[in-house]
């Protein structure tokens, strides 16, 4: 008897060591024989070494053939989640049922709001059905989608694979391995196809058919981008694009015709074919901007929607009065646009852009504030402009939008509901090249609104007289030039599908609605009145002091500060 060699437990922490033990087990060896002698013990080592040497041939062999089929028999397309290709590819995959399919899945639901990427592939559950926008391709079938969001699948990280024309393809899906999934968002991903042949060809048809398939589906819709924080890598914001809405259609936006018909004239005049070239030639940068401007509610961003919808054009959104971004973020998502589409850069008079009487107010009150070392908050004055935490200042504003890094082919609409604090250098040619006025509503807006609202009933039991006849009078008994659009429109809306209901309540509606406004108005000049008392005569009496009896009447019109009827626009054409 030779002597003994190391009891197995010595070789436990070896990597593969119990792989070799199980092995000899399974094939009925007792492994602590092979260690009771010296020469056993070499045998076991040969053998596990053996087997080791084997394995990795296998692999390397395997590796060699696998990369010598994707060197030379396959063809395979790779795709990132920073492309819109991706979202070509995932709507497909969705409508074509390989996502629900999958054997390995990953699954979101449409409601994450905290999750921008998650929102934004889950849209593609819903373009499958263009005629309702609610409803999912890809979601669990029975569903109750009236308690919640669906669940969307789609392929999981890993390999799967489906049938496409008589060819199978590998889908490898990959994420960000720097992906922490506690931040509650997607990772950036990559999706790569594999297929048979060497031919690109099929692949190409493929994401041509993906590419045509989503664009058709969109063809009808307004996607709206609008600010996101950026979850991952330095903190900035970032544009996340919204879903796909159903296109306002432009006839819902009430204004003289007239003036709908220039500013759309004048935006397509600008997006057609020759209009860059012509830009080019005389050495003018091909931008087009526009202000759109009036009191709250009377259809503004309506309108830039409905523009975006009319044109095909993406809808950028960009409010500068939450003060979520400063100067080089502004620039940084300008920077970011597509070459077409319309930017829309709301409440344009915060953050640094209002006239020089406002800057002036402003720093002295910047100074108070640096010398009290607090946190700077707007006072408490209405004709301060308003500021967020990070306020854009004048120059970067201007910067943005016609510096150097500024993109062309783009449409700007700046929208503010106090024209006359902007300053002058901001809307000046070629910074804006046509300004719209949206007013308080006049009598043929009013018929319109009304109209609009009821003209379902024009085809079924009213008929299209009873509905006009009811609109004009109903017109006749809102006053013109008091009420915004909005205003009227959520009073009609409480009165759905009832136009005499609306027009038996509208009297006691404007009673009350001009009741409040003067309450409102005496409550403003009161303190008007104390924040900059008269030295020694008395003040003339301004139009808004309309007496209680005469707000009272619901045909007249309240002296209220600018009511404009119409909509006009002043253009350099
Ligand atoms: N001219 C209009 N035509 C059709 N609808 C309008 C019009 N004005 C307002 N509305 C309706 O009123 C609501 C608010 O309109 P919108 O947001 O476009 O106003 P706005 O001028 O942009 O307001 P704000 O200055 O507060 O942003 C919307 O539901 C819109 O449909």
């Amino acid at each position: 008897m030779g002597a003994a060699g190391p009891p197995l437990g010595t070789f436990m922490g070896i990597p593969g060591f119990e792989i070799i033990l199980s092995i000899f087990h399974k094939l009925g060896f007792d492994p602590n024989l092979l260690c009771n002698s010296p020469m056993s013990f070499g045998m076991l080592l040969t053998v596990g070494s053996s087997i080791f040497t084997a394995l990795g041939y296998m692999l390397g062999y395997f590796g060699s053939v696998t990369s010598f089929i994707s060197a030379n028999l396959v063809s395979s397309a790779t795709v990132h989640s920073s492309d819109v290709t991706y979202l070509y590819l995932v709507r497909w995959l969705a409508a074509n049922k390989v996502s629900t399919d999958c054997r390995l899945f990953w699954v979101t639901s449409r409601r994450n709001l905290q999750s921008s990427t998650a929102r934004r592939l889950s849209v593609f559950g819903d373009q499958g059905n263009q005629h309702n926008d609610e409803s999912d391709v890809d979601g669990a079938e029975g569903e109750d989608d009236s308690l919640g969001p669906k669940l969307k699948f789609s392929p999981a990280p890993g390999i799967s694979w489906f049938w496409y024309n008589g060819k199978p393809i590998v889908i490898r899906r990959s994420c960000d391995p720097n992906w922490s999934q506690f931040v509650g968002d997607l990772p950036d991903q990559t999706m790569v196809l594999t297929t048979i042949g060497r031919s690109p060809k099929f692949l190409r048809d493929l994401l041509a058919r993906a590419r045509r398939e989503y664009l058709e589906a969109e063809r009808h819709k307004t996607t709206v981008y609008c600010l996101a924080p950026q979850i991952y890598g330095p903190s900035r914001v970032v544009w996340d694009q919204g879903r796909a809405k159903p296109s306002r259609d432009i006839s819902t936006v009430f204004m003289p015709s007239e003036e709908k018909s220039r500013i759309i004239n004048d935006c397509r005049e600008y997006l057609s074919p020759g209009t860059a070239h012509w830009y080019a030639r005389r050495g003018l940068p091909y931008r087009r901007g526009y202000l759109f401007y009036g009191p709250p509610g009377t259809g503004k961003t309506s309108l830039s929607m409905a523009l975006a919808g009319e044109l095909n054009l993406p809808l950028f959104i960009l409010s500068l009065s939450t003060g979520s971004i400063n100067d080089e973020s502004l620039t940084q998502l300008f920077v970011g646009l597509p070459k077409k589409c319309i930017v829309l850069l709301e409440d344009i008079d915060c953050a640094g852009a209002t006239d020089s009487s406002a800057k002036s107010n402003e720093t002295s009150w910047g100074k108070k504030q640096k010398k009290d070392n607090k946190q700077p908050q707007p006072p408490n004055n209405d004709n301060f402009p308003r500021h967020g935490k990070t306020p854009v200042s004048f120059s970067g504003l201007l910067n943005a939008i016609d510096g150097v890094a500024s993109h062309e082919g783009r449409i700007l609409i700046m929208t503010t509901n106090h024209r006359e604090r902007l300053d002058a250098a901001l809307i000046r040619p070629g910074r804006v090249d046509m300004e719209i006025k949206l007013g308080f509503a006049d009598a043929e807006t009013i018929t319109e609104v009304f109209r609009g609202l009821y003209q379902e009933l024009e085809t079924e039991k009213e008929g299209a007289e009873k509905v006009s006849c009811k609109a004009r009078r109903f017109a006749e008994l809102v006053p013109a030039g008091v009420f915004t659009p909005a205003e009227i429109q959520g009073f009609l809306l409480s009165y759905k599908g009832q136009p005499q209901k609306a027009l038996e309540k509208v009297a006691s509606w404007v009673e009350g609605k001009n009741r409040k406004k003067s309450g409102r108005n005496k409550l403003k000049l009161r303190r008007n009145g104390r924040n900059n008392p008269p030295p020694n005569i008395m003040p003339p009496s301004p139009p808004s002091t309309a007496t209680p009896d005469s707000a009272m009447s619901p045909t007249s019109s309240l002296q209220l500060p600018e009511p404009t009827t119409t909509t006009a626009i002043t253009a350099d054409a």
